[in-house]
């Protein structure tokens, strides 16, 4: 029998974070608990209040988002126990009846509006940035709004009765985010010798060749690096700390580089050890298969 487990997510109903977690813990039934920013999120996996927090932290088009680091800094008890690239698929919608001329503002997310520049600026449509995609939807729907858009999902233009003004607006078809699942509970989620990726945040002075040196040691003990992000430092900080993310399909070997790094650098935080999830070039892959088996068949 399926059982229900609580996530904690950043939005509500139809976000992206809510397809995400869906999609991740599926066939369990996941209860949705619903934040209205990533502290949220954190504040409520720490005090127990979900099972899970799943979290963006990389989008293809919008990079890294930075702050999401700090929090994991912050909350050096959580671990990362898997992760997700999602399809991320931008619509432009509004109240039935209304027409692109018509919109004088666009609502929506950040990095929404980040994945969407090429076409608001063509269309000169000023901004303005609301906590989540699909709260902007719901938004224009419960107040009647006339004259302002929702960049958001299909699902959210569904949920609160949007027509679509223009699909696909975002600047990529291969706009993905990879999202975080985040566990409070180490000890329930001991990594596993399946797990082939690890993140960490290393801290390395800012003077002499130190990151090289990380680089060239993950070089020659052949682990692959898809990830290193520079994590700003406080001010007068003598260190900055990086965001290394290591894959290898050899658990020990993964586990015996993180070993080697630890007297080369300041500081090592473990954000967690995991199994990779299909990249974006992979999920496009296999889209581009299905696609080609749909039009021969
Ligand atoms: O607003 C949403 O729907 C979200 O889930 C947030 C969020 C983000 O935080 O990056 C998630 C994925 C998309 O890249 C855009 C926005």
């Amino acid at each position: 029998m399926a059982t229900e487990i609580k996530i904690a997510i950043q939005g509500g109903a139809a976000s992206f974070h809510d397809t995400a977690a869906r999609k991740y813990f599926a066939p369990e039934k996941a209860e949705i608990l619903p934040c209205s920013s990533f502290d949220q999120l954190c504040e409520q996996l720490h005090l127990g209040e979900a099972t899970y927090g799943v979290m963006a932290i990389q989008n293809a088009l919008a990079g890294s988002i930075l702050t999401n680091y700090t929090l994991l800094q912050e909350y050096q008890h959580f671990q990362i126990i898997g992760e997700l690239w999602l399809p991320i698929d931008q619509n432009l919608m509004a109240l039935p009846g209304q027409r692109l001329e018509d919109i004088k503002t666009v609502i929506s997310h950040p990095v929404a509006l980040l994945q969407c520049g090429l076409f608001l600026r063509q269309h000169h449509l000023p901004t303005e940035e609301r906590q989540d995609t699909a709260d902007s939807a719901r938004e224009i729907s419960a107040k009647g709004l006339k004259g302002v858009a929702a960049i958001a999902s299909s699902q959210a233009a569904e949920l609160y009765g949007m027509e679509m003004l223009q699909e696909h607006v975002a600047d990529r078809k291969d706009n993905y985010t990879r999202f975080l699942v985040l566990s409070s509970q180490p000890q329930a989620q001991a990594p596993k010798p399946t797990a082939n990726k690890a993140s960490l945040i290393v801290q390395i002075p800012h003077v002499g060749s130190w990151l090289g040196a990380v680089i060239n040691k993950l070089y020659t003990e052949d682990i692959n690096i898809p990830l290193i992000q520079s994590i700003p430092a406080p001010a007068g900080n003598t260190s900055h700390n990086v965001a290394i993310d290591l894959e290898c399909d050899d658990y020990y070997r993964l586990l015996h580089a993180i070993e080697e790094l630890k007297p080369m650098v300041e500081d090592l935080q473990l954000l967690g050890l995991y199994q990779k999830a299909l990249t974006p070039q992979q999920l496009e892959e296999c889209r581009e298969g299905e696609l080609s088996t749909s039009v021969n068949s």
